[in-house]
């Protein structure tokens, strides 16, 4: 067959294995999806007694996720493309997406079982609970190890220090502290890792028929991996545990062909035997890949977290917040906020308000005004990352900080449409907030760019849009991190086909020549939104600061 016809037949494979899900997304050589598959962890795999996705655990502000649900489910969503007879003969390149900072420790049999997969056999039937020698994988919702994060800076010599390094002060869900925490508690299943994989390198190992490399970005979100000289950074691994660098293996670029794809896929799946496995990164790093904006654009994605994403030339030392290496752009980084208190409170409130149904939900956010009579409310049902806060707190027109009830605030709205505006302009103002406080410049220049699960919803954006006063867009497919896996893997196999580097484009030009019109202008802000909601700024310092001060340990 011609070459040229060859190309036009090939395909490229993505993965995003967030929190409450693991999909799959088969493009084709012009980048259009051919096909998709997805897993719902609660509601397909519900042995595992997921909510959201993750389990809560034991003690305080433990979540865990057991690693074999994951292998499970890769092993349903690959028979669910099957079923749609998606052709995997075709796929060249395969790459991933995942959720963040999660860590799983490969036992020894773990990793000889990868090496001698069955293709008789499922996935998950050989890759079972003793592949792993810890079955409760800390996953980033987990907040239980301050005192970790506190041993850590200390050692390196303080928190300064430690964002100087990393990108970011100690995190309680940052897989260093994790690590710590499973190395003190449980020495004996430390010792007996053989190796310790993040979600993201994980998803690769499946692929790989071995135990993957961590690749910079999602490294990034480790509290030990040096940013700027792209390696562990010895005094941070010193800190967190012994004999962590030969756990963790070599950090790699994230356009890093890891090798071929197993003889298992070859054989159960008929991958070609030549199919490449091309680093897996971070979920939101690879949304920002997904994306394919510059520097005037803030991503948000709206997941089971909310996160808000940007391209920095430099590594600022952040008080607060991320800097991670840039996921495609090797010079550059990338600021990245999380907050804890996403969908999965907008979905309570979708229940409670608006008899779980998003257009009931919609109908009464719509049928307020901007401002809300001056009603306001912040709901960290869960321990918030920024600023550290459990608890809610509802004020109404005439409360403000210096009100005798203002820690009290009000107990209830009085009507739905009340609460629900309340609710999503307290979060989209707590994103604003914080992104300020942590030098997030918004301009007349800045376009917003959003993506996950909520951003179908355009009653959410256009309060978005007004809060930020500036015009939100979003992209044809609404999982970014999805879409940036598969663009990912087509990139890196771009130039390690094109040895000629005439040839070779930046992966932006590449991708983008492929798919020109990726924007959708979904929404602009009001006229009178900048005057409405600046001042309610102050009014969300002053709520936040009383649930921080009410947070007792
Ligand atoms: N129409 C909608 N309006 C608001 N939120 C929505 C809507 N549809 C789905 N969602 C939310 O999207 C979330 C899932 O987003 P997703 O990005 O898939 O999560 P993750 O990547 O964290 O697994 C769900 O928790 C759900 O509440
Ligand atoms: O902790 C973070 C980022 O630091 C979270 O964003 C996780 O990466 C989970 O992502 P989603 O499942 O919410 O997309």
């Amino acid at each position: 067959m011609p070459q040229e016809e060859q190309d036009a037949k090939q395909t490229f494979l993505g993965f995003d294995l967030s929190t409450q899900k693991l999909k799959a997304i088969l493009l084709n050589s012009e980048l259009n999806v051919v096909a998709t598959a997805e897993v719902k962890f609660d509601s397909d795999l519900p042995e595992f007694r997921t909510i959201g996705g993750a389990n809560p655990g034991p003690n305080k502000f433990e979540y865990f996720v057991q690693p074999v649900m994951w292998v499970k489910a890769m092993d349903i969503v690959l028979d669910r493309l099957v079923m749609q007879e998606a052709d995997l003969s075709t796929v060249v390149a395969i790459s991933g997406s995942a959720q963040q900072h999660g860590s799983l420790y490969w036992s020894k049999h773990g990793i000889a079982a990868l090496q001698n997969l069955d293709a008789d056999k499922f996935l998950h039937s050989q890759i079972d609970d003793s592949a792993f020698v810890v079955n409760r994988t800390p996953i980033w919702m987990d907040a239980s190890t301050l005192k970790q994060c506190f041993e850590m800076e200390t050692a390196i010599g303080g928190h300064t220090e430690m964002v100087q390094k990393t990108g970011s002060k100690c995190y309680a869900r940052f897989t260093g502290p994790q690590i710590r925490k499973i190395y003190q508690q449980r020495t004996h299943a430390y010792e007996d890792a053989r190796r310790i994989s993040l979600v993201s390198s994980f998803l690769a190992s499946l692929f790989l028929g071995k135990v993957a490399s961590i690749d910079y970005a999602d490294g990034s979100g480790m509290n030990l991996l040096d940013i700027r000289n792209k390696t562990w950074s010895k005094t941070c691994l010193n800190a967190c545990a012994p004999d962590l660098e030969d756990r963790l293996g070599e950090p790699v670029s994230g356009f890093s062909i890891l090798g071929n794809v197993s003889d298992y896929f070859v054989q159960r799946f008929c991958f070609p035997p030549t199919c490449k496995v091309v680093a897996c990164t971070g979920d939101n790093p690879s949304a920002l890949a997904g994306m394919l904006v510059d520097k005037n654009w803030l991503s948000i994605s709206l997941g089971t977290s909310d996160t808000l994403m940007m391209t920095l030339d430099e590594p600022p030392n952040l008080e607060e917040g991320h800097v991670l290496c840039h996921p495609t752009e090797s010079h550059e980084y990338m600021g990245l906020l999380c907050f804890r208190n996403g969908s999965l409170v907008r979905e309570a409130f979708n229940k409670s308000e608006a008899d779980n149904n998003w257009e009931t939900f919609n109908e009464l956010l719509d049928s307020t005004p901007r401002g809300n009579f001056g009603n306001m409310a912040l709901h960290f049902n869960e321990m918030e990352i920024i600023p550290k806060a459990k608890g809610t707190l509802r004020w109404n027109k005439d409360m403000n900080g210096s009100s005798h009830d203002a820690a009290k605030g009000v107990l209830k709205f009085s009507s739905p449409q009340i609460e629900i505006r309340a609710l999503v302009e307290g979060q989209m103002l707590h994103h604003r907030a914080i992104a300020e406080d942590m030098g997030f410049h918004f301009g007349s220049q800045t376009n917003i760019l959003v993506t996950g699960g909520a951003s179908v919803n355009k009653s959410i954006l256009q309060v978005i849009a007004d809060v930020f006063s500036a015009p939100v867009y979003t992209q044809n497919e609404s999982e970014a991190a999805l879409l940036g896996a598969a663009y990912r893997a087509a990139y890196a196999y771009h130039l390690h086909h094109n040895s000629n580097t005439e040839s070779i484009k930046s992966y932006r030009d590449y991708i983008l020549g492929q798919t020109p019109n990726h924007l959708k202008l979904v929404c602009e802000p009001n006229k009178d939104s900048g005057s409405i909601y600046t001042p309610m700024l102050q009014r969300y310092r002053d709520m936040a600061h009383i649930l921080e001060s009410q947070l007792t340990h």
